[in-house]
């Protein structure tokens, strides 16, 4: 294959739907004699073309509606456009709608083989890949039980275990993470990853628009069915989301992964709370705390975190601190891998600070968010909103939300 061809080539695809007031004009429409129509069309997607290389990571942002899915399943396979043209050069491995491809009668291990003969694969190639695919997935005995009595968990975890695991050119992830817990996530992304370096090239669909900063090299932004912009994924995820703040259509939410068992415990807390027995977690923040309420500007202040970790062999945990406006405007957020601080991911209780020697936000109430990730932010393993709030009041002395260094000069 020439190295410049791209893998996926979509060429000016518009693919329309036809939409009909009541079900029944569906069928008036197929006996009518005259052929008087009694739907109306819509482009979910409209003349968009796009080309992806070998090798590259793809996220896919756009607003609900605005034909993500759609072009996916188009790549695919399982739509085909109404105008245009699509080609794709290599084995597409896909995780679209959860239990999509699964026969609801046959039981997980069956599925495997199943989905397997869809992609190509032989039961004797299979047999060869069935076990990693199995421990991949980790549902215990509910592999040999019929997927209708699966979770949407449990979903995500077979899908994910072989779409990942069955040497895919493309790899093709639509929202699916959202689904797994912490600990699941990790492993996926890792995987993931392992194919990125593989050079798999991967079109990857997440809300969570921090992920695709962290793992897509590229971004596309398709609006109303065409590619709005697409580039660098760090400046498309930017410009996405000014235009989302701006126009206020949608509010993106940090990625947060609360298992259910201990969602009760955050409503109540304010900043120490009990660290959890459950082994959902794999590092928790037990305590956060500042070291004042009031301050002034330039002031030193000092975030103290508290933080649980609960595994062994953890290398790539990372805190972050982030700064928000009550209305939640982001003013600043780094964290401990951006900067090369290395921190103690030990299995135990440790503390770090993060110190900022001079603030330099002018008055007013600032709220302070604090999570534990790894894989360089991928996973959020743990993250507490509004754990801490600062208060800034000062004598009148400027205006605005931070203070920059200046000067005035006097010309005429
Ligand atoms: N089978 C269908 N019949 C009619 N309209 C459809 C059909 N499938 C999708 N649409 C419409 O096409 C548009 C694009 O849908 P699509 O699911 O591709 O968007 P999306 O960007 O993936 O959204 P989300 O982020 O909510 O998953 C939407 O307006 C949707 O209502």
């Amino acid at each position: 294959m020439n190295i410049l061809e791209p893998i996926i080539e979509v060429r000016n695809v518009t693919k329309t739907y036809k939409l009909y007031d009541k079900p029944i004009d569906r069928l008036k429409e197929s006996l009518s004699f005259s052929n008087k129509k009694y739907h109306q069309t819509f482009n979910a997607l409209d003349g968009l073309s796009m080309n992806i290389y070998p090798g590259e990571a793809v996220g896919l942002l756009g607003r609900n509606g605005s034909g993500k899915s759609t072009l996916l399943k188009l790549i695919t396979g399982i739509l085909t456009p109404t105008h245009g043209e699509i080609i794709a050069r290599g084995r597409i491995s896909a995780i679209l709608e959860l239990g999509a491809g699964f026969n609801p009668e046959y039981t997980g291990r069956e599925n495997i083989y199943l989905n397997g003969l869809m992609l190509g694969i032989t039961r004797e190639e299979m047999d060869h890949k069935i076990d990693s695919i199995i421990e991949f997935a980790d549902i215990g005995t509910f592999i040999e039980q019929p997927v209708k009595l699966y979770s949407s968990g449990m979903f995500a975890r077979l899908a994910f275990a072989v779409s990942i695991n069955v040497n895919p050119d493309i790899l093709i992830v639509d929202e699916a993470l959202a689904v797994g817990d912490s600990r699941f996530q990790t492993k996926c992304i890792d995987k993931m990853k392992e194919l990125k370096q593989q050079g798999v090239t991967i079109l990857f669909v997440s809300h969570a628009v921090e992920q695709v900063k962290r793992f897509c090299n590229k971004a596309v932004w398709i609006k109303e069915g065409h590619v709005e912009a697409a580039g660098e994924s760090s400046e498309i995820v930017d410009l996405y989301e000014s235009y989302m703040k701006n126009g206020s259509e949608a509010i993106i939410t940090p990625i947060e992964v609360v298992p259910e068992s201990t969602a009760e415990l955050e409503a109540n807390v304010e900043t120490t709370v009990t660290a959890p027995k459950s082994s959902e977690y794999i590092a928790y923040i037990t305590n956060v705390t500042v070291n004042k309420q009031a301050i002034k500007t330039f002031d030193e202040v000092i975030v103290e975190i508290e933080y649980e970790v609960y595994e062994d062999h953890l290398n790539d945990l990372l805190v972050g601190v982030a700064l928000y406006t009550p209305d939640r405007e982001y003013i600043f957020g780094p964290n401990t891998f951006l900067e090369k601080c290395e921190i103690p991911q030990t299995k135990g209780n440790h503390i770090v600070r993060y110190i900022i020697p001079q603030i330099p936000l002018l008055g007013g109430v600032y709220c302070i968010d604090v999570g534990v990730f790894n894989n360089e932010g991928l996973v959020c393993l743990h993250y507490r909103e509004n754990v801490q709030s600062i208060s800034i009041t000062n004598k009148y002395f400027s205006e605005g939300l931070v203070y920059m260094n200046h000067r005035w000069e006097v010309m005429q």
